[in-house]
């Protein structure tokens, strides 16, 4: 370097790296130059080097960088700590992506329209006082302004920003961030903010910054919303040399840690649950699924019961599977449970260790999970396959949560919730299981009123509700144990194959409710069976004041499902079945099954 602090082509040569083609292609040529420190204030021989891809001068005293204009291929400047004045002051490199102007005497924003590829814009300790000329650029994702002299925070809107650092600023209001939906980092340290309002509906924001702010609010008043939340932290105030009467920003501290444990909701949760499952499995190579069968525009059919731990969901779908195993078949979840006294791997679960289970999410294997007291569940694709190969719909049992998950994918199961409809028995029943503390128990109770809750402000969720047969589901198991049929079981797999179609359900509802559970629980059934509307448990009268089903309609009940069909349906079938003849192939015939099948859940 010459002493007036040119730039030579000798310190050039010496600084010039990362030999690879050009833009063009045509050429080999050194993309990357690299001379920091150098007390450098001439640098118009860069004008030669039309080639470089990656500029770095910081800690220079370079006043005028009009040589970028030559390198049209440019994509990373960085310029920090000189003595710029000019804000881009070049022509615009096409593909400028990166630029650092930190540390330097800029003070006016000018418009970038012409540089719609930037991404990353560090703009630290100038002198700005107000942000502009930002509207174009759809791909800014990180802006960094701190320690200007910026009042207002304007100028954002619609950026796609992630990251945004005002720090050191004279901002005094949160305000006009709203549109700014893919934040995830905000630093506001350092300001004269008074209140915390503008920061609502920033879902995706994950780190605050507002330490040495003037912060006042101690009530709940503020609410800010942070999903996602992984690395969340609010850095405590330290300073506080301001003569108002501040309270330390640890109040705000324990507002948002306070946020990031509540619960988002369920949809969100099933949102990014079955995004996850799907970019994993995007990610493998793509086959066409026996599911998939009969045809693209068909759905597989599917039978989800639901309803909070131990209503007897899960002995339902295997006694149904045993039963109409001619329509369904268990799908076994994977879970990292261990199995419980008497539990088989395979039958009831898949149990598998944790890293096993997050291998398989990895693979994309699942289509849903969910953690649920502390262990992971999940239902891998490979369970409903197993069954679609066999030619039946499966059959699974699960949390509200996984039911969310599910209604995001491309399956369209019925969904059946079995909920307890007197509390004490379902305490009761939990205890009288033995696998669950008083911890778990709460848990399962208090979510009763999540299912509840659903099927009243979502009416039409649930394709249809059983209560929770208490006295029914205990004396079932009894019998169940011992292998026999109990006309109870007949009937309540009849109705289960018939819920499954609307059209019977009024006709045979009576029959079935009263012959399986008490009066009470018909009546508040039978309710529900109209207006889809979960009744409260205080309108549920104890189980000891009602009267137990008679043993006429009981008999009433173990005639053949078909008798419950109406002519279309027993024509449909008789057609269907006449169709299956031995010359075709089982492809074929699968789908006739198939199509049987759909006339009976409802979806033709
Ligand atoms: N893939 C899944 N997604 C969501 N929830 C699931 C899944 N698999 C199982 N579950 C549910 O997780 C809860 C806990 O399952 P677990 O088998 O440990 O409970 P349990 O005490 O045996 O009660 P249950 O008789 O209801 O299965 C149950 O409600 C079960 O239905």
């Amino acid at each position: 370097m010459k002493n007036d602090g040119e730039l030579t082509e000798d310190d050039v040569f010496d600084c010039l790296s990362i030999l690879g083609q050009s833009a063009s292609g045509l050429q080999h040529t050194y993309l990357c130059l690299s001379v920091p420190g150098r007390d450098l204030k001439n640098v118009s021989i860069l004008c030669n080097y039309i080639y470089l891809q990656k500029l770095e001068l910081p800690y220079n005293k370079i006043k005028d960088l009009s040589c970028v204009s030559h390198m049209p291929h440019l994509i990373i400047l960085d310029a920090s700590h000189n003595q710029l004045t000019d804000f881009f002051g070049f022509q615009p490199p096409k593909n400028l992506k990166e630029v650092n102007f930190s540390h330097n005497q800029m003070s006016v924003m000018n418009d970038l329209s012409a540089y719609s590829s930037l991404t990353k814009l560090i703009l630290d300790y100038n002198s700005f006082s107000a942000i502009r000329g930002l509207e174009k650029c759809k791909r800014l994702s990180h802006l960094s302004l701190a320690h200007n002299n910026i009042s207002r925070i304007r100028g954002l809107d619609h950026l796609p920003l992630r990251k945004l650092c005002l720090r050191g600023n004279l901002i005094q209001k949160i305000e006009n961030l709203q549109t700014l939906r893919n934040l995830q980092v905000l630093d506001l340290s350092c300001n004269q903010i008074q209140s915390l309002s503008g920061l609502q509906n920033l879902h995706l924001l994950g780190n605050i910054n507002l330490e040495s702010n003037l912060v006042k609010e101690r009530s709940n008043s503020c609410h800010i919303t942070v999903y996602y939340a992984n690395d969340s932290k609010v850095i405590p105030q330290s300073i506080t040399h301001q003569k108002e009467p501040i309270y330390p920003i640890p109040v705000f501290h324990f507002q948002v840690s306070a946020v990031n444990k509540y619960d988002p909701p369920l949809e969100v949760i099933a949102a990014r649950d079955h995004m996850t499952h799907l970019v994993y499995q995007l990610m493998q190579p793509q086959v066409i699924f026996d599911s998939t069968l009969p045809s693209l525009d068909a759905p597989y059919p599917m039978l989800v019961l639901t309803g909070p731990q131990a209503c007897g969901k899960r002995e339902l779908a295997h006694k149904l599977c045993q039963e109409f195993s001619d329509y369904f078949a268990y799908g076994a979840c994977h879970t990292t449970r261990g199995p419980y006294y008497g539990e088989e791997d395979g039958s009831d679960y898949h149990f598998v260790t944790e890293e096993e289970f997050q291998n398989m999410i990895q693979m994309g294997q699942f289509v849903q999970t969910m953690q649920y007291g502390g262990h992971w569940y999940g239902l891998s694709r490979e369970a409903i396959e197993g069954v679609a190969r066999e030619g039946l719909a499966c059959c699974v049992h699960m949390e509200l949560e996984g039911v969310y998950s599910l209604k995001n994918s491309y399956f369209e199961p019925r969904y059946v919730l079995l909920i307890p409809t007197v509390v004490d028995n379902y305490v009761c029943f939990l205890k009288a299981r033995g696998f669950y503390s008083s911890a778990q128990m709460e848990t399962a109770v208090s979510r009763i009123d999540l299912y509840s809750k659903t099927n009243r402000e979502l009416p039409g969720f649930f394709d249809n509700i059983i209560p929770f047969f208490t006295k029914m589901l205990l004396a079932k198991q009894h019998t169940w144990t011992k292998g026999h049929k109990t006309p109870n079981l007949i009937s309540w797999g009849l109705y289960m194959k018939s819920v499954l179609s609307a059209r019977y359900f009024d006709r045979i509802i009576k029959n079935i409710v009263v012959n399986s559970c008490t009066q009470c629980e018909a009546m508040a059934f039978h309710g529900c069976s109209h207006s889809r509307h979960l009744f409260t448990m205080a309108e549920c009268p104890n189980d000891n004041s009602v009267v137990d089903a008679t043993g006429e309609l009981l008999a009433a009940n173990t005639t053949e499902a078909t008798d419950l069909m109406d002519s279309y349906s027993r024509n449909y079938q008789n057609k269907i079945q006449a169709q299956m003849t031995p010359q075709q192939t089982p492809a074929v015939s699968q789908s006739y099954r198939f199509c049987y099948f759909y006339t009976l859940i409802g979806l033709i």
